[in-house]
């Protein structure tokens, strides 16, 4: 269950809240689709969700655990059980190969299965990869890696920042499907945030932030 009550955030300088009384419901085992201008809010809305930002007032309850108000270690353990984060930017370790990047989230969180990683990284064809430095792979390979750590540690919940924005239209739909099949598969809730109407069009929910709130898309 992912529940948002009346969430709002404004950015210390700004004129007026970027986030406004949004609210969000949406059962466990869901995929929902962000969508918005540039610059509405969709990344801050993601950040709040996974606690890297702290909201002005409201709620967010996640996997049953109350977010607001945590501290910033235990908003750590909590994304370290609890969420799988793709990053707009990736984020990934450019001292680690391939391989270690995406085990990285299952031995922080003690359940790393190469037998798993290994199917994981076959379906998103980074397996001839594994032992690269991250470094050395283009933008869409990089975005790859970056889903397949998000994964590998089970989640319960995927908080997805434009997860196809660097490849190119075929493997965007192939990545796509993947994300959203093995999302569903494994019953993990997923929120995308996405300029795709591609992308977006296979959620289950569809939303566009407008306004700091999100309305049916
Ligand atoms: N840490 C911050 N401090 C102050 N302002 C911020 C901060 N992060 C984002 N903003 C501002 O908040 C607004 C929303 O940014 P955000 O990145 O959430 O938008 P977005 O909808 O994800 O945009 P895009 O689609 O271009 O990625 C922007 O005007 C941005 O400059």
């Amino acid at each position: 269950m992912l529940s948002v009550q009346q969430l709002t955030k404004r950015y210390p300088g700004a004129t007026s809240a970027i986030i406004s009384d949004l609210e969000l419901h949406a059962p466990s085992g869901i995929s929902l689709s962000i969508q918005g201008a540039s610059g509405c809010g969709k990344s801050t809305l993601l950040a709040l969700l996974a606690g890297f930002e702290v909201c002005d007032s409201g709620s967010i309850v996640i996997a049953n655990q109350q977010l607001d108000g945590l501290s910033a270690s235990a908003a750590d353990d909590f994304r370290k059980n609890n969420l799988g984060v793709i990053f707009q930017n990736y984020n990934l370790l450019e001292c680690f190969n391939v391989w270690d990047n995406v085990a990285f989230t299952a031995r922080l969180k003690g359940n790393y299965s190469a037998e798993r990683q290994q199917q994981l990284l076959a379906q998103l064809g980074l397996s001839a990869f594994s032992q690269a430095p991250v470094g050395q792979l283009s933008g869409g390979e990089q975005q790859r890696v970056a889903i397949a750590r998000a994964l590998n540690h089970c989640p319960a919940v995927v908080l997805a920042d434009e997860p196809t924005g660097n490849l190119d239209e075929q493997t965007s739909d192939v990545v796509s499907d993947l994300l959203f099949n093995y999302c569903h598969a494994q019953k993990i809730t997923l929120v995308v945030v996405t300029h795709s109407s591609d992308v977006a069009c296979r959620a289950r929910q569809q939303y566009a932030l407008h306004h700091g709130k999100l309305c049916a898309a």
